[in-house]
């Protein structure tokens, strides 16, 4: 035990290191950064952590604690981070890349106009922008607690149904890490979100190369609802975090890895121990076309989210008011598949 504890606490003073093994390092991004792109959406290649799912869930209680005070310290220090070793089989992933990039086959745009509708019981969305503002084609489901896709192409449906399962059961896990690196029991985030009726939206986004791009917006600067925020790529570039430092990062995740993002929700709860943090993708640098699958997995739509009175004392008093996460996702104006964030008027002055 001792041994762990001078482990932890080596760990605890490295802190620019936090960062990552070098086997991760840039080598996986398949986008040429272009030496032009406007000054103003440059960003840092400054590591980002990376968590060892498999290190989490690991039978040895030593290497268990070890991964959650790494965990600790990417969510207080970063609020984002890769995820690898995950428990999602290759097949999988490399099924739901291929079906998403056939489903944004260019020939077949006319198709896809039918889910272009813009009602609040929208289950199914697609939509495509061309402006100054974001240049972006996306189609979006709510995969959770029921699960909706187009039915056309039907592979892609098994594939995003079978991806959801899986990833489900990442962020069941992650919650129950997460809930042990605040300090409480491993249920405590499923209980405070209702995990299990949680209100998930997925986003299926395209982003054309930037000779074909209006603005170099890909989408502007937000951050998300929810617990966290799951996201998976067919090629890296472009997508671009703020740390707590206010420094812009550029986002590398490894081959076959998850970028994880703690979402807004999770600020809440924790009264801003763990924050989410703002992001946008700048399609400006990237000459090649990019797809990202983005899930938002939220509580349930019923759950009053507010800080836990555990966060909450003298010194740190309450930062947000309670809201049903159904009233949080329409406090805009919003539809519930427009997954916005509401964290600006949810804030205490
Ligand atoms: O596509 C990306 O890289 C980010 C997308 C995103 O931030 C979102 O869908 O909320
Ligand atoms: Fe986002």
């Amino acid at each position: 035990m001792a041994e762990i504890s001078s482990f932890v606490a080596q760990l605890h003073s490295s802190l620019p290191d936090l960062g990552v093994s070098p086997i991760y390092s840039n080598k996986f991004s398949q986008i040429f950064l272009d030496q032009h792109h406007v000054d103003s959406y440059s960003a840092s290649d400054d590591e980002i952590p990376t968590v060892d799912y498999s290190l989490l869930l690991s039978d040895d209680s030593d290497q268990k604690l070890i991964a959650l005070e790494y965990l600790r310290r990417a969510c207080q220090e970063y609020g984002f981070f890769y995820l690898v070793n995950h428990t999602i089989p290759d097949k999988v992933f490399d099924c739901v890349l291929n079906e998403v990039s056939d489903f944004f086959d260019p020939t077949t745009i006319e198709d896809r106009k039918i889910y272009c509708k813009r009602g609040s019981p929208d289950k199914i969305r697609w939509d495509l922008n061309s402006s100054a503002e974001e240049n972006r084609e996306y189609l979006k489901i709510v995969s959770h607690p029921e699960y909706h896709v187009p039915s056309n192409p039907s592979n892609l449906s098994k594939s995003l149904e079978e991806y959801s399962k899986e990833m489900r059961k990442i962020v069941g896990g992650l919650a129950r890490a997460v809930s042990k690196t605040l300090g409480f029991e491993e249920a405590y985030i499923e209980k405070a979100f209702n995990l299990n009726s949680g209100f998930d939206v997925m986003a299926m986004n395209l982003y054309p190369p930037n000779s074909r791009s209006k603005s170099a917006v890909g989408i502007p600067e937000h951050t998300d609802p929810g617990f966290v925020v799951t996201l998976m790529q067919d090629v890296n570039g472009g997508l671009q975090i703020l740390s707590h430092k206010g420094k812009w990062i550029n986002v590398y995740i490894p081959s076959r890895g998850i970028l994880i993002q703690l979402g807004d929700h999770l600020e809440i709860l924790t009264n801003g121990k763990y924050k989410s943090h703002i992001h946008r993708v700048i399609v400006d640098n990237n000459k090649v076309q990019r797809f990202s699958v983005v899930t938002l997995h939220g509580p349930s739509l019923d759950k009053i989210v507010s800080p836990g009175i555990e966060f909450v004392d003298d010194e740190n008093p309450q930062k947000y008011c309670g809201k049903t996460y159904k009233d949080s996702l329409e406090a805009n104006g919003g539809h519930l598949i427009d997954v916005e964030s509401s964290l600006q008027q949810l804030r205490l002055a």
